[in-house]
């Protein structure tokens, strides 16, 4: 299963990336990551070159008309939406925290009786900051944990705990995909759930976008927000994004306002009243980062020429089912269920990722026994060429991106982890 677009990425070789022992060192690297910092597209860096270009030669003409592109900085961004969701939903603006701030402050409404905010144990450390908004968390803050024994929730858990304790929770809010267990929630479920208590229901959707299909307006979503550098492949701290459900259109919402979430009639009249557009992109604060952003154009011109989710889809499916079943003929896998339970020590690994397709994307989160197991076999991976990521405590992630990533680096992956444990655990 080759890559029609692998060519359209630009892989670090051996060399680059530090992979010492690696014998083939002009090759390129397994680049099994793409779930932390997707690698840049060709059409990324070309199209950042092009606005580099724009701003020596236009300099603030560059806004409007005289944008040789056609891509004028003033909307810009226009370009972006509509491949990612309707207009009015999204907005491409910010970063991941900042905009999961605004969410918070418009949609977060506690009372004495409805306070609560229900979310997934261990959620990534800057969402638990920031959900704690204001509130003692220990209070307001409901953590669901799997059982025990087990890694990730189960759907059915998640549904009793809304249910039972729906009345007192002002807000439901998980991650798509879990960055840790590589867990997809089933969405459909838990928002309907959840608005069926009187909660609102949002979603960060940091390991999701480019990952999963998503359906964000027919599931009913109240509000997302995500980033665009993993599955998205738009470069380190690129631009991010931000939707909201159109059912919310003739609320008021409070906002941070800013001139860019004006609407863009009378924006440059410089009127002394806020007039915002409607929908997400009444959120806009600033003048959005045209680099980053013409990174992203360039990701999702990639994305459009594959078909956008449902073949990549497809091809995610056929990637992680080929590396789980490379995974698990390794001669160190043991099955999940073994995994707390065990006592021996020696070295091993499990996979804490569901089983099931349905609930989980592109990563699988690889659990190394005992304790102390997991740094050292990082570390050998990466000096042999094989990058995915730690996670304190015990996990390394790998996740074959379907837009990159082929079947040759899954088997890749799968035997140097083999030759790993064999000479160095
Ligand atoms: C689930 C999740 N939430 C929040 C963040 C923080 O994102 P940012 O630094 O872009 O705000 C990340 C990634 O860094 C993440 O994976
Ligand atoms: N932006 C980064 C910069 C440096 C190192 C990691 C990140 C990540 O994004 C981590 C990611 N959110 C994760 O799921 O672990």
């Amino acid at each position: 299963m080759s890559s029609p677009l692998s060519g359209q990425f630009v892989i670090p070789t051996n060399r680059e990336i530090g992979a010492s022992s690696h014998s083939e060192p002009d090759n390129a690297c397994t680049y099994l990551c793409g779930n932390s910092l997707g690698p840049m597209s060709k059409r990324s860096k070309a199209l950042v070159e092009e606005e580099l270009k724009v701003w020596a030669t236009c300099a603030v003409t560059g806004h409007f008309t005289s944008h040789p592109h056609g891509r004028g900085w003033a909307d810009f961004c226009d370009h972006i939406t509509p491949p990612l969701a309707e207009l009015k939903e999204v907005a491409c603006m910010g970063t991941l925290t900042a905009n999961l701030h605004l969410m918070m402050d418009s949609f977060y409404k506690p009372t004495p009786q409805r306070y609560k905010i229900l979310c997934e144990a261990h959620a990534f450390p800057s969402d638990q900051a920031t959900l704690a908004h204001g509130f003692d968390p220990a209070n307001a803050v409901l953590e669901m944990s799997p059982r025990s024994g087990e890694y990730t929730l189960r759907e059915e858990d998640i549904l009793t705990m809304i249910e039972r304790e729906g009345s007192s929770i002002a807000l439901v809010i998980f991650a798509g995909v879990q960055y840790y267990t590589g867990q997809w929630f089933p969405m459909q479920s838990i928002t309907r759930a959840a608005q069926a208590q009187g909660c609102i229901c949002g979603w960060d959707l940091a390991h999701a976008v480019g990952n999963v299909p998503l359906s964000l307006h027919d599931w009913g979503i109240d509000f997302a927000v995500w980033c665009t550098y993993k599955y998205m492949n738009a470069g380190p701290g690129s631009i991010a994004g931000l939707f909201v459900h159109e059912k919310w259109k003739e609320t008021e919402l409070p906002k941070f306002a800013g001139w860019w979430g004006h609407d863009p009639a009378t924006r440059f009249a410089m009127p002394p009243k806020f007039s915002p557009i409607e929908g997400a992109q009444g959120f806009q604060q600033s003048n959005p980062g045209i680099l980053v952003a013409a990174s992203l154009l360039g990701s999702l011109q990639v994305f459009k020429e594959v078909g956008m989710m449902q073949p990549l889809r497809e091809r995610s499916l056929q990637l992680t089912g080929a590396l789980e079943s490379l995974l698990k003929k390794s001669q160190y896998f043991v099955p999940v269920e073994e995994a707390s339970t065990r006592q021996s020590t020696k070295p091993a690994f499990t996979i804490i990722t569901p089983d099931d397709p349905s609930g989980r994307g592109a990563q699988l989160s690889l659990l190394f026994l005992p304790s102390g197991v997991m740094n050292k076999v990082h570390d050998a991976l990466n000096k042999r060429g094989v990058i995915g990521d730690e996670r304190r405590p015990d996990v390394i992630r790998l996740a074959p991106a379907p837009l990159f990533n082929t079947l040759k680096d899954c088997e890749q992956g799968a035997m140097i982890l083999e030759s790993v444990f064999d000479e160095f655990i």
